[in-house]
């Protein structure tokens, strides 16, 4: 069983996916690592992120790479979100997404184009969302949590920026599919957001059984 969890930067995705991915005892991708690797190693090389080229160059990182903790900076978010605009930044980090998905028994992937693009035939699909001034805070509290000294406002236009970029551009741009369910999370702690994406991946995982509840 594929769970495809897609939605903007802090929306709560990535917590929805783990925890979706323990309770149905699945092995969990997040996907935004990968853009990360890649932004921060064309960084690392002194290129700039938005030359294709130079962004290719960079795809080739080793699994030691992701688990970096510069990974986690808005810079490292920052220089995803251009790199991740190439499309061939995004094809050559395609197979490797297309094998997690398809390993026996299935698995959990968050991103931006899994239930669009990498597995647009998951059987159960969510788009995580809420308001930017929501996710600004979440993002915020995380970096100052991990030590560093961000402002508020400045975390929420850097959000506002990613929004755009990811959404506008033509390569595999940030959009619910069609078949996927909105959890909007604004008004929703990390256990009521949690409670919430079970019971929408149950109804779309039995539709017959749950027709009730809609
Ligand atoms: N529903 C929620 N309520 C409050 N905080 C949340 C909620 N969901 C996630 N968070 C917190 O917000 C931050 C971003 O969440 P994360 O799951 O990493 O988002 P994303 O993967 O969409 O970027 C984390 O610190 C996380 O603990
Ligand atoms: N499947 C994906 C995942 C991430 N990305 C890009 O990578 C950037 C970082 O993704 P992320 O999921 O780590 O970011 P957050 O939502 O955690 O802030 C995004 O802004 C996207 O531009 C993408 O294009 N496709």
């Amino acid at each position: 069983m594929i769970i495809a969890v897609d939605g903007p930067a802090a929306s709560g995705k990535g917590t929805i996916a783990r925890r979706l991915a323990a309770h149905y005892g699945l092995p969990h991708l997040d996907t935004g690592l990968l853009y990360r690797a890649v932004g921060i190693g064309v960084l690392r090389a002194g290129g700039d992120p938005s030359v294709p080229a130079e962004a290719l160059a960079a795809c080739g990182f080793g699994e030691a790479m992701l688990h970096d903790p510069q990974l986690k900076s808005e810079a490292a978010g920052k220089a995803a979100s251009i790199v991740s605009a190439h499309p061939e930044v995004r094809a050559a980090l395609f197979t490797r997404q297309q094998d997690f998905a398809a390993q026996p028994g299935g698995a959990v992937l968050d991103g931006r184009d899994i239930g669009t693009v990498i597995a647009p035939h998951a059987p159960a699909k969510l788009f995580v969302t809420a308001t930017p001034e929501v996710r600004a805070d979440r993002r915020w509290r995380e970096l100052v949590g991990a030590g560093l000294a961000v402002e508020r406002d400045h975390v929420l236009t850097d959000i506002r920026a990613r929004d755009e970029r990811d959404s506008a551009r033509s390569a595999a741009p940030l959009r619910m599919a069609d078949d996927a369910r909105l959890l909007d999370t604004s008004a929703l702690g990390i256990e009521e957001a949690v409670a919430a994406a079970i019971l929408l991946v149950e109804r779309a995982l039995h539709p017959a059984a749950n027709d009730g509840d809609r």
